[in-house]
């Protein structure tokens, strides 16, 4: 669908314009909002929408909520929508804020017998005391986030859509939000999120799209998306013209030198693969871009990656099953008391679940420069769908020192999809059997080094 405006120099214009069905008055400037927008979003999917300023993502938003008519093409939405496009827009100002909650319920079909109830919820959420019986006009942009966010949330909405509403508000209010768009997430409701912010588009959606002065560049992971979203507003003048080029390619899904594909390209085709039988794989575009190495201390960590319990490499993976998480390590050095460790983080680089071959102060025995050494960390992926990324690391006595011997940042990232049998529960100890660190040659291998030690 598409939608522009047209822009007059006067009101009078307008008025000539509207009067004369555009046979008088001065001609307008036309704005194309949106050109050709096509997207499916699957019910029950998180999907933000990214964008500079200007790129039509409040009008995108208006339409779907019914508030703004296109001018071309079709919106289709199946559910009740509650929608928190300008903050207490819908809201009176003269009216007092148990006023505006009672309209506002009443305006979504709330009865007035579950209006008591969900006025209790909506003011424990709002947590803004006295002033529910002020006139809203009265309220800091705070305590109108507050209130707006809570009726939004706590009509039962099939539907969520939100435009930068989040960024009101102080942390705790926000962090407060977030665990409630989870809840309403995982209890199927569909979201759309427009934001600047990357990082909330990342943590919150599943699915992310781009718009381009009213047109859809890329869709796909949240994760390219908002990486080739920053790569073109942080471009050189010089640069952008070509930045720009490349994500149009590869938002139709052509192979670009050098750039790796973007994860599926509507979310309707997210869907159906999400329909696929469950299944863990490898996806070589799956690579980490923020990997970094620390200086080495007589060992090199060469290779970090996933294999099944069966031997096969993946980095898609499923929801409470056993993988293997294995690296290489060549010692350049003699070391001694060798113990070897991996972390598993979320996309923000919150630490999940560790995992060391040997208590702190134990570990190998005397290894020899020279070895190469292959460890195995088995864990069970008791996680939630999203994305993750594996630090891996070993520390040992090299010249009577204790040292870090050598640590890999992000080594290697991994996916979960919404297959198999993922948990929504929280499990930090993802431990399941026992490490193992073979030696290719000169290491030795004291039998309590074969314990886990975890943090
Ligand atoms: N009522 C209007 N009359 C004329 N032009 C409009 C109107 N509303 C939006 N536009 C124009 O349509 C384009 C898309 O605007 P829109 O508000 O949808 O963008 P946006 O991506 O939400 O921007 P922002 O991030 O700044 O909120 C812009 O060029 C804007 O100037």
């Amino acid at each position: 669908m598409s939608k522009h405006y047209l822009v007059f120099d006067t009101p009078r214009d307008r008025f000539l314009h509207a009067v004369s069905r555009g046979r008088l008055g001065r001609s307008a400037s036309r704005i194309e909002a949106l050109a050709g927008i096509d997207m499916d979003v699957p019910r029950g999917s998180t999907v933000g929408i990214v964008g500079s300023n200007g790129a039509g993502k409040s009008t995108l938003l208006q339409i779907v909520c019914g508030t703004l008519q296109p001018d071309g093409g079709t919106v289709e939405v199946n559910g009740r929508i509650s929608a928190l496009l300008e903050l207490g827009a819908s809201f009176n100002p003269e009216f007092t804020g148990r006023e505006n909650v009672r309209i506002s319920s009443l305006l979504v079909g709330i009865d007035t017998v579950r209006q008591k109830q969900k006025f209790a919820e909506i003011l424990a959420f709002a947590d803004i005391g006295d002033f529910i019986d002020r006139p809203v006009k009265t309220y800091s942009s705070g305590m109108f986030a507050r209130l707006a966010f809570a009726v939004a949330i706590n009509v039962d909405p099939d539907i969520l859509i939100i435009d930068e509403a989040l960024a009101v508000g102080d942390e705790a209010f926000q962090r407060k939000c977030f665990a409630r768009l989870d809840h309403l997430k995982s209890s199927g409701v569909t979201i759309l999120f427009v934001s600047h912010s990357a990082r909330a588009v990342q943590e919150l959606c599943d699915h992310a799209v781009f718009l381009y002065k009213g047109e859809c560049i890329l869709s796909g992971h949240p994760k390219d998306v908002i990486t080739q979203y920053q790569r073109l507003i942080y471009a050189a003048p010089a640069d952008h013209a070509g930045v720009l080029d490349t994500i149009r390619r590869m938002g139709r899904g052509e192979a670009v030198p050098g750039e790796r594909a973007v994860g599926a390209q509507t979310p309707g085709k997210a869907q159906k693969r999400a329909a696929e039988p469950p299944r863990e794989y490898f996806d070589p575009g799956l690579i980490s871009k923020s990997t970094e190495y620390y200086v080495s201390r007589g060992a090199v960590i060469e290779d970090v990656w996933i294999e099944t319990r069966g031997g096969r490499k993946v980095n898609v993976i499923r929801g409470g099953e056993e993988y293997l998480f294995r690296y290489r390590v060549a010692f350049l050095q003699d070391a001694s008391k060798v113990r070897f460790a991996m972390t598993i983080k979320s996309i923000n680089g919150l630490g999940i679940g560790a995992q060391w071959t040997a208590p702190r102060g134990e570990g190998t025995g005397d290894v020899a420069a020279g070895s190469v050494a292959t460890v195995t960390l088995p864990f069970l992926c008791r996680l939630n769908p999203g994305t993750y990324f594996c630090n891996a690391g070993l520390e040992g006595q090299v010249d009577g020192e204790p040292v870090i011997m050598h640590r890999i940042i992000d080594g290697l990232m991994f996916r979960i999809d919404k297959v198999g049998k993922t948990r929504t529960d929280y499990h930090t100890d993802l431990t399941c059997g026992s490490p193992d660190v073979t030696f290719m040659s000169g290491g030795k291998l004291e039998p309590q080094s074969r314990r886990t030690h975890r943090t």
